[in-house]
């Protein structure tokens, strides 16, 4: 873990699923539990539970970073406490969604160094993927330490455009959520054609983790390894008729599905 964070310190605003996700791979990853500082008014039992932990004793001085983790709603009552620590070298990482660079600096002052990411829950297993953008204050340091802090939970890609961060919440952001309700419709469907609820359920989270892990790995492009499991007029070429229609299947439900989440990130800036 960078020299600066386990010097200075790594404040956390709000430690809930995102920041406990984050913060569980920092832990891993060898951070000592005495380098960082969580203020959370609801503590859940695992953050009680870390030994050495400076749990809602306030924050150091000068972190190095803090990591703002609260609801986009919640972020008026939380900021305010924090503007002594802006306008210096700290690092305000977000991962709230939709809140922009713009709201943040008017909080805590200009000069603030600001970096707006957006991570996803897989980060709980080491398999997240975070999109990061910084403000003109964040120099190219400041952008490796959130970097290499983001990827103790998993990938990360920098943005060049803030105004993607939306469409990158609507994908990545919200993404798992349309997956795992994948896994609940297909292992309702398997019961639907006569299996047992569990035996469908266990099918269904096997198939989709299965066959992300082949994406991941595999050097042929989804579509191509979609075609590799499609036999000519076999069982896969007689259910992707219905899901790849192109007026009532997957692909305009899902354009529609990824709008809805941007446009709730858009309106979340307002
Ligand atoms: N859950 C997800 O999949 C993702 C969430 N996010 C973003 O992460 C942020 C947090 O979301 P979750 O972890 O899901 O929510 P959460 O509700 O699990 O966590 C929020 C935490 O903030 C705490 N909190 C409330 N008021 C506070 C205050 N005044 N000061 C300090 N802490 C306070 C709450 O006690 C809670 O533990 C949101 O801004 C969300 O947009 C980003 C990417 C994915
Ligand atoms: O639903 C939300 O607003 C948050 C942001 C992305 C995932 N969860």
């Amino acid at each position: 873990m960078h020299d600066t964070i386990t010097t200075r310190g790594l404040a956390v605003l709000g430690c809930g699923k995102m920041g406990s996700a984050m913060l569980a791979g920092w832990l891993q990853r060898g951070l000592a539990p005495s380098s960082v500082w969580v203020t959370d008014p609801h503590p859940s039992d695992w953050l009680l539970s870390i030994d050495g932990l400076n749990l809602n004793v306030g924050f150091p001085e000068s972190p190095a970073v803090v990591l703002v983790a609260v609801k986009p709603q919640m972020m008026a009552d939380a900021l305010p406490g924090l503007t002594a620590l802006g306008g210096r070298d700290t690092v305000f990482l977000s991962v709230a969604a939709g809140v922009p660079i713009a709201r943040y600096a008017d909080m805590l002052g200009e000069n603030t160094p600001i970096i707006r990411s957006m991570p996803n829950t897989p980060a709980a297993v080491g398999k997240g993927i975070t999109a990061l953008v910084g403000n003109d204050r964040v120099n190219e340091e400041a952008m490796r330490m959130a970097e290499d802090l983001l990827s103790a939970v998993g990938q990360t890609v920098r943005l060049e455009h803030e105004s993607q961060m939306d469409a990158v919440t609507g994908v990545s952001g919200s993404g798992p959520a349309y997956v795992f309700h994948m896994i609940e419709a297909l292992a309702a469907a398997g019961a639907a054609e006569g299996l047992p609820t569990d035996l469908a359920m266990q099918l269904a989270k096997a198939t989709v983790a299965g066959a992300g892990a082949l994406a991941e790995a595999a050097t042929e492009t989804p579509a191509q390894l979609r075609v590799n499991v499609t036999s000519p007029n076999g069982t896969t070429a007689a259910g992707l008729e219905v899901l790849m229609d192109e007026a009532a299947g997957l692909p305009p439900l899902i354009r529609a599905t990824v709008k809805a989440a941007a446009d709730r990130s858009r309106e979340l800036g307002q």
